[in-house]
């Protein structure tokens, strides 16, 4: 193994800084800018434009630094913590750093977003807030996350970033080795756990062919409470505040506009409150699960439409005229159609963060036949 002495530059996406190695570039986790650290060479092929590597030992510490919320998510250990020893003000600065110079890089226009905690994350210093965690059952059946892209496992003895309903369901029992296991809470405080996707109670695999596998959501914005069936092993954001955030934003940004798509819909968190507003709402989304839990959330809204299918396929063959177009890939770029005339309108989440929010409002007009003619969008980061 090999260390070397940095001096930490700009933070980057992914939860690295950025520092510079005899010309070369080397990401570096667990540092924070303008830090002098010694870090030891994770990845460094002789040829790679670009190394990795951990900071092991601060020998100038920055401001910011904290003694880590999550020492398992140190150097060298699982990955999904990086920011661990960053206080919260500093990683709100991060993230902006981060927003700023990914909008500016890529989508060549300013941020112009501010990064603001949601409630709750100040009096839970930034923990607690996850109501998902899959995690992988190591030979002895206890729960476990894999190293920072490694395949090692790790067997958790904390998970601090989940509600602690949530991290007593997955540390308190064991599990077949190697089942994958996923646990979530609902809004009610429900917390349903999921073995190899079936469900699991009591520290076993529940059989019963009643056994329930939904949770219940609901999102409160302003007045109003929109309410959800979800698979409890289906995708919803895992952040508790993120629904209502997201929620609000998208009402805000959607606007008047008559005719909306919301493109990766998932059991349709957007869909049902557009339509609740009066939106005419094609909700398009691939997972056949969340598509049936989009259908029987937006059952009572015929102004819904809900199409399981491919989103680029969706398009190509046409939706008509939107007014306005709300996106949340999960996947990275290469998931999206292509974009035309407007500017492509791009939302992309990452639990890496405290908060997480780019989305942006694609503008009209809309032309179906355009989609496949023009030009290629421009790329944007997503994360891992
Ligand atoms: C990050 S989730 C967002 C779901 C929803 N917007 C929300 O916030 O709860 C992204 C969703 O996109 C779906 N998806 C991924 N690729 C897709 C594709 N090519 N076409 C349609 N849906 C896709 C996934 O199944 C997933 O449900």
């Amino acid at each position: 193994m090999t260390d070397i002495e940095l001096t930490i530059g700009a933070p980057a996406h992914g939860g690295h800084c950025v520092a510079r190695h005899e010309g070369r570039v080397v990401f570096v986790r667990h540092a924070l800018p303008g830090e002098r650290v010694l870090a030891r060479l994770t990845e460094a092929g002789d040829d790679a434009k670009l190394w990795r590597a951990d900071a092991i030992e601060i020998r100038e510490a920055s401001p910011d630094r904290v003694a880590s919320a999550w020492p398992e998510a140190g150097p060298g250990g699982i990955g999904g913590g990086e920011l661990a020893h960053v206080s919260l003000s500093g990683q709100r600065a991060w993230k902006q750093a981060v927003l700023d110079e990914s909008f500016e890089r890529f989508a060549k226009r300013p941020f112009g977003g501010t990064v603001a905690a949601v409630a709750g994350d100040d009096a839970a210093h930034g923990l607690r807030y996850r109501t998902r965690v899959t995690a992988t059952a190591n030979a002895e059946g206890k729960a476990g996350m894999h190293h920072h892209r490694g395949d090692g496992l790790v067997p958790l003895s904390e998970m601090p970033l989940a509600t602690e309903d949530v991290e007593r369901a997955l540390l308190g029992q064991r599990f077949p080795a190697g089942a994958r296991v996923a646990v979530a809470q609902g809004s009610d405080g429900t917390v349903r756990v999921t073995v190899n996707g079936k469900p699991w109670r009591s520290g076993k695999a529940d059989t019963r062919p009643n056994a329930p596998r939904t949770l219940r959501e609901s999102v409160t914005v302003g007045e109003r409470t929109y309410e959800y069936k979800v698979d409890a092993d289906g995708f919803w954001q895992v952040h508790r505040g993120a629904p209502a955030v997201l929620v609000a934003e998208v009402l805000e940004r959607v606007g008047e506009a008559e005719r909306v798509a919301d493109l990766y819909a998932g059991a349709g968190l957007f869909t049902l409150p557009l339509a609740a507003a009066g939106r005419d709402v094609v909700s398009v989304e691939a997972h056949a699960g969340a598509s049936r839990a989009a259908r029987r959330n937006l059952h009572d809204y015929p102004s819904a439409s809900i199409v399981h299918g491919d989103v680029r396929r969706t398009l190509r063959d046409g939706i008509g005229h939107l007014d306005a177009i709300v996106l949340d890939p999960r996947a990275p770029v290469q998931a999206r159609p292509r974009w035309t005339r407007w500017q492509p309108a791009v939302h992309r989440g990452s639990c890496t963060w405290p908060a997480t929010l780019w989305r942006w409002r694609a503008t009209p007009p809309y032309s179906p036949s355009a989609a496949t003619t023009s030009s290629t969008p421009r790329r944007m980061t997503s994360s891992p």
